[in-house]
């Protein structure tokens, strides 16, 4: 039968990566995804954007909305301090599989809970489930649609605190209009535009970085 690119994918890791070297497993799925067939990874142009971010920010808890193979999640996991935990949520359960071994692949288990479902359902649970009570920053890179329902939640469910950092993928393509224009134009968050690129192209795309003022 056939296999599907994520599992092609997580081959590739297992080929070309060394166990319990999250760089390695980062560069492997970068040259797959280069040279073999191109995959939504947030890519490694706006993963040093990612990176920078996560290093200044050098959050507690994070939470990341949509896993896809792990890229990003093994990208945050490995820059976080000491007892930080990273709380992601994938809606796909084929996606799920392939993450949970590329996450252990790069040795970075320890700091991430994987949870399978829809935001919509979890992000109420996050505090009686996991004991979270603020995300001090939240990565948004699932279903472009509910980039701004799922803000309007976390929100609504006091998961944000002033200072709290959303980091937010495909701003342009394929694009999250009504949530930048949210963003962009309430008084409750400073926005900040980062030009980059479509992962592994040339077309536009970038990162959108708001503080939650409170
Ligand atoms: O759709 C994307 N991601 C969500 C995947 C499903 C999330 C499921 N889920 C997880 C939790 N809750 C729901 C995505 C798409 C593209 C893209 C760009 C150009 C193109 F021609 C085709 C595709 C690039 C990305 O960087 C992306 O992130
Ligand atoms: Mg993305």
């Amino acid at each position: 039968t056939q296999s599907t690119r994520p599992q092609r994918l997580l081959g590739a890791v297992q080929k070309n990566a060394t166990r319990g070297h999250p760089r390695s497993v980062i560069q492997a799925i970068d040259h797959f995804c280069r040279n073999k067939e191109w995959a939504m990874n947030v890519g490694d142009e706006k993963g040093c954007i990612l990176d920078s971010v996560v290093s200044e920010v050098s959050p507690a808890t994070v939470l990341e909305l949509g896993t896809y193979c792990g890229y990003s999640t093994v990208r945050i996991a490995s820059r976080l301090p000491p007892h930080a935990k990273l709380i992601t949520l994938e809606f796909n359960p084929e996606f799920a599989v392939i993450a949970r071994q590329v996450i252990a692949w790069a040795g970075v288990e320890d700091k991430v809970q994987l949870v399978e479902g829809a935001s919509g359902d979890w992000i109420p649970r996050m505090k009686e489930q996991f004991g979270v009570k603020t995300f001090d920053l939240v990565f948004l890179d699932h279903w472009k649609d509910r980039y701004l329902p799922d803000t309007k939640l976390m929100e609504e469910c006091g998961l944000l605190r002033k200072g709290s950092i959303l980091l937010a993928d495909n701003v342009i393509c394929p694009g999250t209009p009504d949530y930048l224009e949210y963003v962009r134009n309430s008084p409750r968050y400073e926005s900040q535009y980062f030009k980059s690129h479509l992962e592994y192209t040339k077309v536009e795309d970038g990162l959108e970085k708001s503080v939650f003022l409170g």
